[in-house]
């Protein structure tokens, strides 16, 4: 899938790389590494005419691209890919890191901005093919989850059942993007996907760090990469019960990417959020792009909490009401029996020990999840 501005969706209003304005936040970008300012200037996007791409420029034995607003792909160079594999007991990745999927979801989008400023001053040398995302420019701007859609669910072509907006427009270009790096991986050799997919959660959660692993469709979980999460500082998992329209669900269904959503704690407005707390993530990211060793521990059900998911509550109508206090906290669970929610002609009610809510919203639109419900659960 080739990304160019032949898509039928209306087009926002891109800029032309060759402005003045655009030539001199691009130097500046390349001189001082500020992606999100860089992303923030140029939210729609611009266009680049011709077939190779422009927006090119050299680090430490590897080729940067610019391939849109948000969008950096960074390839290690000078290095044969057959070389890497046989000197390394580690085989090729290509690996995705997006944030800022929900623009006013801050921390995330901080954390891709450290390891792109820190590729730039050439402190981290990249070793494997890597996408680095700011998802939502536009709502970044606004500070808002997301301008007209939720971008979250519009990714596995969903984005084809709504009218023209932002969202949609990017939901098309982020998985041709995502399609074209996975696909593009030039050596013969077998190559590991990843996709971490960073947010931040509206609501305080009793596990302040958590992650969905989306539905695998009955592959086995991947006990490495919970150890890998957990090594995060993420030992809250929450397994996903079936198909959606997430972007790290896109990666995981169409590429059989590691995919997780990882929430990092809670949504706070930018320069708010104290950055040491994602330390293991920012340098466990920073070494898996660098090939660096991460030691892992073994799995144990009993360093995690682990969730089933159970399925989510959908807000059906305008009648719908939900019955959870505006301060619990993710994870909060309620007793068999409890009435949650009314919609027209239906009710939900708990019916299991340690039913638990997640993300609970009474604010979306007709359709769309509400609350994710979950149940404790190990693994064998
Ligand atoms: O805190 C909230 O209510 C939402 C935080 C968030 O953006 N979560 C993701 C989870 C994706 C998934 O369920 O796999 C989302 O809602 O998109
Ligand atoms: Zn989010």
């Amino acid at each position: 899938m080739q990304n160019n501005n032949t898509l039928t969706l209306e087009t926002p209003n891109l800029t032309d790389i060759t402005s003045d304005s655009f030539t001199q936040a691009y130097r500046q970008f390349i001189a001082k590494g500020d992606f999100i300012a860089l992303t923030r200037q140029f939210e729609q996007g611009f266009i680049q005419t011709g077939a190779e791409n422009q927006l090119s420029f050299n680090v430490k034995q590897a080729k940067v691209s610019l391939l849109d607003t948000g969008v950096l792909l960074i390839e290690p160079e000078n290095v044969e890919p057959e070389l890497v594999k046989k000197n390394s007991a580690t085989p090729s990745k290509s690996i995705i890191i997006s944030s800022g999927i929900h623009g006013n979801e801050t921390a995330p989008i901080e954390i891709v901005q450290q390891l792109i400023s820190d590729i730039i001053a050439q402190k981290i040398q990249v070793k494997h093919r890597t996408l680095l995302i700011m998802g939502n420019p536009v709502s970044m701007n606004i500070a808002k989850r997301f301008q007209t859609e939720n971008l979250n669910r519009l990714f596995c072509g969903k984005h084809q059942e709504i009218d023209p907006c932002f969202e949609k427009y990017r939901a098309e270009k982020l998985e041709g993007y995502v399609s074209d790096f996975f696909n593009g991986d030039a050596s013969d050799g077998d190559v590991i996907n990843y996709h971490y997919d960073l947010h931040t959660a509206i609501r305080n959660s009793k596990y302040e760090k958590f992650a969905i692993y989306p539905y695998q469709a009955g592959k086995p979980w991947n006990k490495e990469q919970l150890s890998f999460m957990a090594s995060c500082g993420v030992n809250t998992i929450l397994f996903g019960h079936g198909p959606s329209g997430t972007f790290s669900y896109f990666s995981s269904a169409n590429f059989a990417a590691h995919a997780f959503t990882i929430e990092l704690g809670k949504v706070r407005p930018f320069g708010e959020n104290d950055m040491a707390n994602f330390t293991a993530m920012t340098n466990n990211l920073s070494a898996l792009v660098s090939d660096e060793e991460i030691t892992l521990k073994s799995f144990d059900n009993n360093d995690f909490n682990l969730f089933e998911a159970l399925g989510d509550i959908t807000k059906v109508s305008d009648k719908f009401e939900l019955y959870v206090a505006d301060e619990a906290s993710n994870f909060t669970n309620y007793p068999v029996g409890t009435l949650l929610s009314t919609d027209k002609n239906q009710e939900y009610r708990t019916t299991l020990p340690g039913e638990s809510i997640v993300f609970p919203n009474a604010n979306v639109g007709n359709g769309q999840r509400a609350v994710l419900m979950v149940v404790p659960t190990t693994l064998q």
